[in-house]
């Protein structure tokens, strides 16, 4: 079965699901697959205004990379081979021709808030909470993520959250500015009110304001940025600290 589906909406948005919420929409190797040929779909298409991004099911929007396939078990290069890929996605993903939101409809861990951050705009449930948690787990940020982070919030905020690995409520993620809007209404639909103003403008407005803010970040650079984050993650993916707290998650089944 399909770990994620892409919708094309007649007004012109597309969305892209997470399709395993038993696994707390985790990312396996074969989602990242996925993600690739409906991110390869959407970047061809010249008629939508916008994509969203979110998770199938109330709890989680995405609990970070699965750890069955992103397992502790790794050499360095192996763990290269295994987190690169995603991180092309997440570079897709924050250069798309049109602009992005995140609706995080539960929870999110780890790579999950990289996948966030990736996107132009979040909008999340207050009934959840959020958490950049790799520094408990001996590694850092291995999708490039942590750069993006840096892009969408303050740097003493992101610093610190990195270094702090805490667990945040939505409002707390409002007022850092992390999260643009909270959603009572998970329901994607052309009448909800948080998505009007982006089904309102065109085609033509939108693709010229994303074009407009890439044009504003340095992309050569974030690229060498997010590329070296994977080289940190990989070398710290070795580490005993990170391989004793894969282990610990596991063996809680
Ligand atoms: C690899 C990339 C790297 C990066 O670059 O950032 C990362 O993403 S590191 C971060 C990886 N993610 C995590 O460490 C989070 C792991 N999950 C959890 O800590 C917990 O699931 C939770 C998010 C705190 C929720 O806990 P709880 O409510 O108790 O639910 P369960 O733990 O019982 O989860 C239900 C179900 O889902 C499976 N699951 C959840 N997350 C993952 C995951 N990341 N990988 C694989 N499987 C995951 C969990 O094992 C349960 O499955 P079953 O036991 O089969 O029911």
């Amino acid at each position: 079965m399909a770990e994620s589906s892409l919708y094309i909406d007649p007004k012109q948005y597309a969305v892209i699901t997470l399709n395993r919420p038993h696994k707390l929409n985790s990312i396996s190797k074969n989602t990242i697959k996925e993600l690739d040929n409906h991110l390869t779909e959407v970047t061809n298409r010249h008629d939508l205004k916008f994509l969203i991004i979110t998770g199938n099911g109330e709890k989680a929007f995405c609990s970070g990379g699965d750890l069955n396939d992103f397992h502790g078990e790794m050499s360095e290069q192996e763990a290269y081979k295994t987190l690169k890929p995603m991180q092309e996605i997440i570079y897709k993903l924050a250069t798309l021709h049109i602009p992005t939101i995140a609706w995080l409809n539960g929870l999110a861990r780890g790579g999950g808030l990289e996948l966030a951050s990736a996107c132009d705009f979040r909008f999340a449930t207050p009934n959840a909470d959020f958490g950049f948690i790799q520094g408990k787990l001996g590694i850092a940020t291995g999708w490039g993520g942590g750069t993006l982070l840096y892009e969408r919030i303050n740097s003493n905020h992101a610093f610190q959250w990195m270094i702090e690995s805490d667990i945040k409520t939505t409002s707390e993620l409002l007022t850092i500015g992390f999260f643009q809007k909270e959603i009572n209404d998970l329901t994607i639909s052309e009448n909800h009110e948080a998505l009007k103003p982006y089904i309102d403008r065109s085609v033509e407005q939108m693709r010229h304001w994303k074009k407009q803010r890439l044009n504003f970040m340095e992309l050569n650079l974030m690229k060498k940025r997010m590329e070296d984050e994977v080289r940190t993650c990989s070398k710290l993916w070795v580490s005993d600290e990170h391989k004793r707290a894969v282990k610990q998650f596991l063996s809680k089944k």
